[in-house]
């Protein structure tokens, strides 16, 4: 099966004389597969998401080596507006991402910048808010919303281009246990609908709803974990992986 991502060799700095922040990375991911990025805090997670969604090298500074390609093409060659059609992502802190006034405008912003018709985006933001579960928050302000519902809000906001590669930052580490088994249930809808889905987190619970876990430490990927095998011994190989760390 063809890899929807493929990261080939991706060494990273933030500036010229500054440290290796992603060191010779290479892995692929499966369209249609839940991938867990996992390590501990500053071994280069978010960096690295920011590279698989284009941001790095498109709008932040930085020297890339290597490549990424998005269905065999680099996205190199993708513009930022093709990009964000094809993945999109929600980070740890939504209230930084959640800037309107209602959910359901929230939803339409990306798609009225891409100048679709008022009846497409009537649609699409109907598609998104059944697609989550959320008709009931349509005109509800997103900064009154709990957690959970935040979430929700901003993983509506992405999907409304409909992207193929959907990035979770973090996006459960501030959740309660029933907000968090609410958006996993989400998650897993998106998969069972064929998107392709990278949750970042360092969780170990998080981390068990994932076909293959990705373990970093100093920039580069660790180990690599195919579930699907027995939990326990998953759930101590990655104690032993965290433990090992913060020795
Ligand atoms: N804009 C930036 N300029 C310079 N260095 C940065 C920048 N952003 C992050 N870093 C550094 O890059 C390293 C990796 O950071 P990154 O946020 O990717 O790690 P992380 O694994 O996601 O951490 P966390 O789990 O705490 O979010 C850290 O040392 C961080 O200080």
């Amino acid at each position: 099966m063809n890899p929807i991502l493929e990261v080939q060799s991706l060494s990273f700095r933030y500036a010229k004389a500054g440290p290796m922040i992603l060191d010779s990375i290479n892995m692929k991911i499966e369209k249609g597969s839940i991938t867990a990025i996992a390590g501990l805090s500053g071994c280069g997670k978010t960096t690295l998401a920011f590279c698989l969604c284009g941001a790095i090298p498109k709008s932040l500074p930085g020297i890339m080596e290597g490549d990424i390609l998005l269905e065999g093409r680099s996205i190199r060659e993708l513009s930022l507006p093709a990009l964000s059609k094809k993945i999109g992502i929600v980070f740890q802190d939504v209230d930084n991402q959640l800037f309107l006034p209602t959910v359901e405008a929230e939803i339409a912003f990306a798609a009225e910048n891409l100048c679709l018709s008022y009846e497409e985006i009537e649609e699409m933001i109907e598609r998104v808010l059944k697609t989550l579960g959320i008709e009931h928050l349509r005109s509800q302000n997103p900064s009154l919303l709990s957690g959970g519902e935040k979430h929700l809000a901003a993983m509506a906001s992405i999907l409304s281009l409909d992207p193929e590669v959907i990035i979770l930052d973090e996006a459960l580490s501030q959740l309660d246990s029933d907000n968090r088994g609410l958006i996993i249930d989400r998650i897993k809808l998106l998969q069972r609908e064929g998107k392709t889905i990278i949750v970042i987190d360092h969780d170990l619970e998080n981390l068990m709803m994932a076909d293959t876990i990705l373990l970093m430490k100093d920039g580069r990927i660790e180990q690599r974990i195919k579930a699907g095998e027995n939990r326990e011994l998953l759930y101590s190989k990655l104690t032993d992986f965290f433990l090992y760390q913060n020795k």
